[in-house]
């Protein structure tokens, strides 16, 4: 799930046109087997990182202060390295639903983009070039008030790299934007289903469809009753099922607006594959010329976000949404698959309290510790290693599993009221949030929240072994999570009847 009205921040800071990748590509025009050598450095006067593009700089010296950009370069650095490749990108899709989210194609071709690019800068290190990727323009940009930032409250930085081994390491960061996906024996390591899929025409993906497709034709089979929402995928409503009277959801995608139709055929291949009391179900899957229509079992609760934002939760009601939750993602986990979208947003419930996890466009199959290394994901909820770009695995999970246990005390998840840029920033610098009201919490949740939220993952407790947590043992009834449902949804109006 990726709307949350009012919680999303990352469209105020980009409102102008972008160009297109082809336009750009054109316009640039680059010399092809480029080595390029940026030299990163900071300035020991200002304390700002010099050497990046400076459309970059601007957006980073308009959020992150001269002191945290000295305490922390390679923080700074990697947050608008993944602001320009991720963020944006995401945003771009959002105001634009027909274009899903980035994937890891998209990713590979950025990073080309973004290879030619530093080369370019390489080659007119004194211009400020006209392209760039991302924004490029000042009115683009957030003010800067330097003046306010420099007497902005200095964040609690943890230094995980030494100032003088962050500075050895920044052109090696720099040059490993590159890497973020060039050619193929530079991309990630990819598992066959996904190779497959990468390299399926539409024609196949079309082909694909139809034969893991039910042949019936939904228009007849299902009565359409109401709207829940809408997606960057397509829209969720509610129908009647005419074989047995059954409620269900149905996501409607159109699948002419689907430049990643490999994307949906994934996440219909991990929904078919899987069945768990925690996951929300497929039931079935139907073509119809250009729409497919994927139908799920109904979780007339709606999502966990509504829950966080309006009311207070109970620790054996955070208890209880937690095991459910860490149920799935221990049984993704053993088949090998990392969700790396888990948030409130994508736990769903039933107004008898049942916890299902969904949206399973971003998931990624494993071998046993096989690391992934591209970025996807929600910021907020993403664990330092992605955002830093460090090889990743399954903990990952885990980590936003505590960044969600986060929101049911707060109701939002740490940074959510920073802007983008500095909030990326801060998951890579501080590492572990602060936990307001820590004091309040029982010392085991103190604990649970402690093992997930490692900032090295090798120390982050697996969803196996947290299942054992004693936390989990003061979970209570899950229809207690009922009289919450039911309140937030007063507060929203909102009516998952007919
Ligand atoms: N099985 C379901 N039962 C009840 N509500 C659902 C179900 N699936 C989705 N919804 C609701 O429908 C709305 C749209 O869901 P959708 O998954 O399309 O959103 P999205 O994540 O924003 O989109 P996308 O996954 O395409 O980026 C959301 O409010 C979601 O809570």
């Amino acid at each position: 799930m990726t709307g949350r009205s009012g919680r999303g921040v990352f469209g105020k800071l980009f409102s102008k046109k972008q160009s297109t990748r082809d336009d750009r590509v054109t316009e640039i025009g680059m010399p092809t087997n480029v080595v390029q050598h940026i030299h990163v450095s900071v300035n020991s006067e200002t304390g700002m990182i010099e050497g990046l593009p400076s459309s970059w700089l601007r957006q980073l010296n308009a959020q992150i202060s001269p002191a945290e950009q000295n305490e922390n370069p390679n923080a700074a650095i990697q947050a608008v390295a993944f602001h320009n490749f991720h963020v944006l990108k995401k945003e771009q899709a959002e105001k634009e639903p027909c274009k899903p989210i980035v994937t890891e194609e998209a990713i590979t071709k950025e990073g080309l983009e973004m290879k030619k690019f530093l080369a370019k800068k390489n080659a007119h290190q004194s211009q400020d070039s006209d392209i760039s990727i991302g924004q490029s323009s000042e009115e683009d940009v957030a003010p800067t008030d330097m003046s306010q930032r420099q007497t902005m409250p200095a964040v609690p930085i943890k230094n995980s790299l030494k100032k003088k081994d962050a500075l050895m390491d920044l052109t090696a960061v720099v040059e490993d934007l590159s890497l973020i996906g060039t050619e193929p024996e530079e991309s990630p390591i990819l598992r066959k289903k996904e190779l497959m899929n990468a390299t399926l025409t539409d024609e196949e993906i079309y082909e694909e469809l139809k034969r893991i497709c039910n042949k019936d034709d939904p228009y007849v089979r299902f009565e359409r009753i109401k709207q829940l929402g809408a997606g960057a995928s397509g829209v969720v409503f509610i129908a009647i099922d005419s074989k047995d009277n059954s409620r269900v959801a149905i996501k409607d995608i159109d699948l002419t607006k689907q430049s990643k139709k490999d994307l949906i055929l994934n996440e219909v291949n991990v929904l078919k594959g899987f069945n768990h009391k925690n996951l929300v179900n497929f039931l079935d899957a139907f073509l119809c010329y250009d729409h497919l229509w994927v139908a799920m079992e109904l979780l007339d609760g709606g999502s966990l976000t509504d829950v966080v934002t309006e009311v207070v939760m109970r620790e054996g009601q955070i208890a209880a949404v937690c095991r459910e939750t860490l149920e799935a993602i221990a049984f993704l986990h053993s088949k090998g698959t990392i969700h790396r979208d888990i948030k409130s947003d994508n736990v769903l419930l039933g107004m008898d309290g049942t916890v299902k996890v969904t949206d399973f466009g971003f998931c990624a199959n494993i071998v046993g510790d096989e690391k992934r290394q591209t970025m996807v994901g929600t910021p907020y909820w993403m664990a330092p290693e992605v955002v830093t770009r460090k090889q990743y695995g399954k903990k990952v999970d885990v980590w936003s599993l505590g960044i969600m246990a986060i929101e049911m005390i707060e109701g939002e998840p740490p940074y959510m009221k920073e802007a983008p840029l500095r909030a990326l920033y801060l998951i890579a610098a501080v590492g572990r949030p602060k936990i307001p009201r820590w004091d309040k919490l029982s010392a085991e949740f103190q604990d649970f929240l402690d093992k997930c939220l490692q900032v090295d993952a090798d120390e982050r407790a697996t969803a196996e072994e947290l299942l054992a947590h004693p936390f989990l043992d003061c979970a209570a009834e899950l229809k207690s999570l009922t009289p919450l449902i039911r309140a937030a949804h007063k507060i929203l109006h909102k009516n998952f009847s007919d």
